[in-house]
């Protein structure tokens, strides 16, 4: 399908971003986390390009690859859930401080929010990010004002790749599965609009666990939102 065909004369309708990877280049951020709290733990830190590649499940996720210092981390033994679980208060409290920091809005950004707003779309962010954190976040980069809905990994009691969070949002800003679009950087965003039954449109400068997108099966692949206009 054509970007022209998922923005087509049934609009204006719903649109669902995806938030890292998609809006904003967090990893930065989230990467200081990890390490400090890898180094709290008396453990070498994992640097950017890691963590940028175990971003897009959620923080839970995020920090079982940084223990195992890898992507695929393996079921663990009752001592290894204890340590998981201070891990990840401790990684808490560390994003919480470092949330925004250095933190940048992707080009191409702006400009997609602006012209979809002035067209009458109704814009929620759909994110694994536990919602705590998406609020001060879009607060902090000036982005807050196009959302009518913050969905986050904890909102629900499923994320992405499960199609929930998609459906609920699209529900709630009262769009239908003709007039909705998910935007989105990752396998986790296009499994989720696939099994929603909307299209989805993939950017090619997100994390999507360090893989090229292109094989993922979105309906239009874009190096810039600003291609969405
Ligand atoms: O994994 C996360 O914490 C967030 O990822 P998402 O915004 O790309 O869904
Ligand atoms: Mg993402």
């Amino acid at each position: 399908m054509s970007l022209a065909g998922l923005f087509n004369a049934r609009w204006p309708g719903v649109a669902l971003f995806d938030l890292d990877g998609t809006l904003v280049d967090s990893a930065p951020d989230l990467a200081a986390a990890v390490d400090r709290t890898l180094e709290q733990l008396g453990r070498k830190p994992a640097g950017l390009e890691k963590v940028r590649q175990w971003v897009g499940h959620g923080s839970p996720i995020l920090m079982r690859r940084a223990l195992a210092g890898k992507a695929d981390w393996e079921p663990a033994s009752a001592a290894d859930d204890a340590l998981f679980n201070d891990a990840l208060t401790m990684f808490f409290n560390n994003y919480r401080q470092l949330n925004g920091q250095h933190a940048v809005v992707f080009p191409g950004v702006e400009p997609c929010l602006e012209a979809l707003t002035r067209l009458g779309c109704r814009i929620a962010v759909v994110t694994n990010k536990p919602e705590q954190f998406v609020g001060p976040l879009l607060k902090q980069l000036g982005l807050e004002e196009y959302f009518r809905l913050v969905v986050g990994g904890d909102t629900l009691s499923t994320k992405k790749p499960d199609p929930g969070p998609l459906l609920h949002a699209m529900e709630t800003l009262q769009g239908s599965r003709g007039t909705t679009v998910m935007v989105g950087d990752s396998a986790a965003d296009v499994s989720a609009a696939q099994a929603a039954g909307i299209p989805c449109v993939a950017v090619t400068y997100g994390y999507n666990f360090g893989r090229s997108v292109q094989a993922l099966g979105a309906d239009a692949v874009v190096d810039s939102l600003s291609e969405l206009l």
